[in-house]
């Protein structure tokens, strides 16, 4: 197997935000002068391993994405196209864009993802078949009923929180995609549907910083982030 080819990377855009509460979708906003989107892309962008970008943004973004990108350089970002009413059509939308072996699949808003985990988890994809980033929770977790009850307390050593990226073979994830479409079945990551063909996923264990913003305190957090990455730099 070889564990050096390059890989293309399906980054999803079309999202409205809604939990951010924003009149901007959140992957839009400004950090340090410079929107979301942007940071994301620039971790994959600096990556010898990535061969191709496909951003899939929404039908009224595309003009101005397309002006950042070459605004900001980006010359791996070959395609930016519209994505669908939900995450996993956005994401099965970028797959029929991709022109490699080896996709991954990555939130638009994770940009602080960091390229050790990146690659750690792509190598461990091509070693194993699929693999995802993810973090041990840290909390106690209880399985509540509608009324609020306790039902059951999972083992916590066997829980993880699944982040992206995540990792497949590109004619993998499109067939789990289109089985989930054939089957009515929605996940709520690209793991989900690989998983539900009886494929073994690995999971790679990354870092509590690549959080997925999403609501307004994680504004504050991430400018945090990006001045202390700012100050390891220089
Ligand atoms: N139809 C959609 C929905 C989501 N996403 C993307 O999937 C990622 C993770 O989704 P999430 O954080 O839930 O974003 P939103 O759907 O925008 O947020 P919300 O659920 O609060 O509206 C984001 O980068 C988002 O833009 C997408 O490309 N297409
Ligand atoms: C894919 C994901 O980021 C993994 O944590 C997450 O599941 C996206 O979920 P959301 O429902 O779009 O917030």
């Amino acid at each position: 197997m070889d564990t050096e080819s390059r890989v293309g990377v399906v980054v999803v855009s079309a999202g409205r935000g809604t939990r951010m509460g924003t009149r901007e979708s959140k992957q839009y906003l400004l950090l340090q002068n410079k929107p979301i989107i942007i940071h994301t892309l620039e971790v994959f962008e600096r990556m010898p391993l990535v061969e191709e970008i496909v951003l899939v943004t929404g039908a009224d973004d595309i003009d101005r994405c397309s002006a950042w990108i070459a605004e900001y350089g980006l010359r791996k970002v070959l395609k930016v196209i519209p994505g669908g009413r939900e995450r996993q059509e956005s994401v099965y939308k970028g797959l029929m864009e991709i022109g490699t072996e080896w996709v991954m699949v990555h939130d638009g808003v994770r940009p602080f993802v960091e390229p050790e985990h990146v690659l750690a988890c792509c190598r461990q994809a091509q070693l194993s078949g699929a693999a995802v980033l993810a973090v041990k929770v840290k909390d106690t977790i209880k399985q509540v009923s509608e009324s609020g009850i306790i039902e059951a307390t999972p083992d916590r050593r066997s829980l993880w929180a699944i982040h992206t990226p995540q990792a497949f073979r590109l004619s993998e994830l499109k067939k789990a995609h289109e089985l989930a479409e054939a089957d009515g079945f929605t996940g709520t990551d690209d793991s989900m549907l690989v998983e539900r063909m009886g494929v073994s996923v690995a999971v790679v264990e990354g870092s509590y910083t690549n959080i997925k913003i999403t609501t307004p305190e994680d504004l504050a957090y991430a400018s945090f982030m990006l001045q202390h990455k700012g100050e390891k730099n220089t």
